[in-house]
């Protein structure tokens, strides 16, 4: 791991932000807004549908620059999805752990 490549804990860092974000709901926070959306969880599932598909095209068109950012994109909302049904990132570790 070079100087400029950041911690696994950025994962931890984020998720840790995002339950904040559920508990505190500040004003002016897109993810506190994902949490009180008048769809209700629909309006998170349908941005995790929508980023998928963009992540695909991006893969598709071969962009690497593109896939990176919509895979954040991706990334972000799935741990919004998670944190909304009461799991965490320790729960998705220990699956993915358990498939070794
Ligand atoms: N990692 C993210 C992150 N990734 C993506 N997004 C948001 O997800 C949305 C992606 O939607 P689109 O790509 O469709 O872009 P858009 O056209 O702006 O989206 P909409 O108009 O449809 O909402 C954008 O509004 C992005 O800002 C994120 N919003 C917040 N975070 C992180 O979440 C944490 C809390 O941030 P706040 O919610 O701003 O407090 C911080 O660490 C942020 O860096």
């Amino acid at each position: 791991m070079d100087a400029d490549t950041p911690p696994p804990e950025v994962l931890d860092e984020l998720f840790d932000t995002i339950e904040d974000r559920k508990e505190t709901l500040p004003e002016g926070s897109y993810t506190a807004s994902l949490f009180t959306h008048e769809k209700g969880e629909n309006a998170v599932l349908e941005k995790l549908g929508e980023e998928t598909t963009e992540t695909i095209l991006a893969a598709k068109d071969d962009d690497r620059e593109e896939l990176l950012a919509e895979s954040a994109d991706l990334v972000y909302h799935l741990l919004v999805v998670l944190a909304m049904e009461e799991a965490s990132l320790d729960d998705l570790r220990t699956e993915l752990r358990d498939r070794f």
